[in-house]
């Protein structure tokens, strides 16, 4: 399949609420969108990179470049297939976000061609996933109850609560207290704390929490080995997990025994198999994170959430926990579960009106 052309096109969609956690606080989601053109058809990735680089070091503006001006002319006159883009794109270090996204557009437009979807062509084995709910950090311990109350009339199979230093103990508590032990609680610190902090984090023992998501930086293994040698709670690392190669390290070395698996931050859907196919290796369960994604890689995370080692519900949220109006169909909740789309490629398109009216810019690059 070789490529006529790819279009990058940003969007901005508002949030529904702020949405706070230990790295700031979003209130729109603007998103790089990446649509492959080819005698095959076309095919649509999503990145997941944000304005800033603060999640990690890439961000949106850059991503746009690096494709642009790197990875569009590396893929040029390839007959491309999807396992091709990665090596293709080999020799640029870094850009994983980016890299996923040109990857996915391949893939969804491959598979389209192929009629085949995403679930099928990584080895997905359900058609419906259960899924939870990330709640930031609110305003007050009431107001997240309140936030939290919603959720699980809602149906959410789990709740992730954001925590930072000041807002970690007393609100997972109140939260373990009014909703009792029948709901799995987790929490995720984004990195905010360190070394130091690592006896007051093993206090969250006391709450019955499914997980303790990346506590530390991303670099740092050692101080997550310590915490899990510390605590009851599974460690379970997400900004550490770049590649199937950091899972097998942190795995061996004790730092974490769940990982959040998101395609975007190891380099795709492809990679993202092979961190599955590892972790299942090693009695390692993964669940599929999320980074606000439309229903472009709403679907396609669930595509991946299909796969046998996915035990744990991931951070899929129903399209109106944050948007009014997406660029797809509203991907809704369904006693705690959401269908996994099975036809070809993701499954789903852009709206053209929704696309129309949350498109910021539109670039097209002949190839
Ligand atoms: O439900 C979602 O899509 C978001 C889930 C979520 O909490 N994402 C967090 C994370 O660290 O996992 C996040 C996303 C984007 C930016 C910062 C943090």
């Amino acid at each position: 399949m070789k490529l006529d052309a790819v279009e990058l096109r940003e969007v901005a969609l508002p949030l529904v609420s702020p949405f706070r956690t230990s790295l700031g606080t979003q209130t729109v989601r603007n998103a790089l969108l990446v649509r492959v053109l080819s005698e095959e058809g076309e095919g649509w990735g999503e990145c997941v990179a944000e304005d800033e680089p603060s999640y990690s070091p890439e961000y949106l503006a850059g991503a746009a470049d690096v494709i642009k001006r790197f990875m569009i002319p590396a893929l040029a006159g390839l007959d491309l297939d999807p396992a091709a883009v990665g090596p293709a794109l080999g020799r640029l270090r870094g850009h994983p976000m980016a890299k996923a996204a040109v990857e996915m557009a391949v893939l969804d437009c491959w598979l389209r061609a192929h009629r085949t979807s995403l679930a099928a062509h990584l080895g997905g084995v359900r058609r419906r996933v259960r899924v939870g709910v990330s709640v930031g950090i609110a305003e007050s311990v009431d107001a997240l109850l309140t936030t939290v109350d919603r959720h699980l009339s809602a149906g959410y199979a789990r709740i992730k609560l954001k925590i930072e230093p000041g807002w970690d103990l007393e609100p997972v508590r109140a939260v373990r207290e009014t909703f009792g032990d029948g709901v799995m609680l987790t929490v995720d610190a984004n990195t905010a704390y360190r070394l130091a902090d690592l006896r007051h984090l093993a206090k969250l023992d006391a709450y019955g929490l499914a997980l303790v998501e990346q506590p530390f930086a991303p670099g740092d293994l050692h101080a997550h080995a310590a915490l899990a040698a510390r605590m009851d709670t599974p460690v379970c690392l997400d900004e550490s997990i770049t590649s199937a190669e950091d899972a097998a390290e942190a795995i061996r070395r004790g730092a974490c025994s769940i990982v959040n698996i998101k395609p975007g931050r190891v380099g795709g859907y492809l990679e993202a198999r092979r961190i599955h196919d590892l972790a299942r290796a090693n009695g390692v369960p993964v669940w599929c994170g999320g980074m606000l994604e439309t229903g472009l890689g709403r679907a396609a995370n669930l595509a991946l959430a299909s796969l046998p080692g996915f035990t744990l519900p991931g951070d899929i949220s129903a399209t109106e926990r944050y948007y009014h109006r997406d660029i797809t169909r509203p991907f809704v909740l369904d006693g705690g579960e959401m269908a996994v789309p099975d036809s070809p490629g993701l499954g789903v398109l852009p709206e053209p009106a929704d696309l129309e009216a949350a498109t910021t810019s539109v670039e097209t690059v002949r190839c």
